[in-house]
């Protein structure tokens, strides 16, 4: 039998907390079935950093590439999920360094265990840039975090962004990790091939790996 599937993607839908003065989401009925007419068809508006999303460089750097250009290798393979809870305001290399092996291409950090999917999680836990400099020299590729940013809300600077890009590693946010004990997982979080993007939602899953067992 194939492996459990966990899905870690927060549900898009209307009235979800999206980032303050962003798009809200929409979705509005375009056609209904009726006897004129064989289908349902909606239209969506969104901000592409809704619920889950990847960001594509483009977001924070105008010289970066955007959704569709952005590599996909390091949105599928071995994730190592890691227990960042109660790091106050920023995760540092001293909060998860005795979780993080020689060498890690994807790590996924776990910030909070309580979740609301009401309401907008102010004063979220954002990554040091000094993490995102300790997790390069070990070989990563991707970081997710489970809150909206990498950086603080009111950061100007993203310092933790631009130090991820001078890495070139990928960005996934607002996962859903509440469920999800810290371990080994295969993550699979593909991009939408949106042209000239500043990001884009994904359908983020795990599945455990062996070595959890
Ligand atoms: N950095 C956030 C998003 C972000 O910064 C943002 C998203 C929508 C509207 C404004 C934003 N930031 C403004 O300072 C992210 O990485 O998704
Ligand atoms: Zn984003
Ligand atoms: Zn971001």
């Amino acid at each position: 039998m194939s492996k459990p599937i966990i899905d870690i993607t927060m549900t898009l839908k209307p009235g979800m907390p999206v980032w303050p003065g962003d798009s809200d989401f929409s979705m509005e009925w375009v056609m209904r079935i009726s006897d004129d007419c064989p289908v349902n068809v909606s239209k969506l508006t969104l901000s592409p950093h809704t619920g889950t999303h990847m960001d594509s460089c483009f977001h924070y750097d105008s010289k970066g590439v955007s959704s569709s250009e952005m590599p996909l290798e390091p949105y599928i393979g071995k994730a190592l999920v890691v227990d960042a809870l109660h790091c106050g305001d920023l995760v540092t290399p001293e909060h998860i360094k005795d979780q993080i092996p020689d060498t890690i291409e994807r790590v996924l950090i776990q910030t909070t265990a309580e979740y609301s999917s009401d309401k907008w999680p102010f004063g979220f836990t954002a990554l040091h840039p000094d993490t995102v400099e300790f997790l390069a020299t070990r070989g990563c590729v991707l970081i997710g975090i489970d809150t909206p940013s990498m950086d603080p809300q009111e950061s100007k600077k993203m310092p933790s962004h631009q130090a991820i890009a001078a890495h070139k590693i990928s960005i996934l946010e607002s996962l859903k990790l509440e469920a999800v004990n810290p371990g080994y997982y295969e993550l699979i979080a593909l991009p939408l091939k949106l042209e000239g993007c500043d990001g884009s939602p994904v359908r983020a899953i795990l599945r455990p790996l062996d070595e959890n067992l």
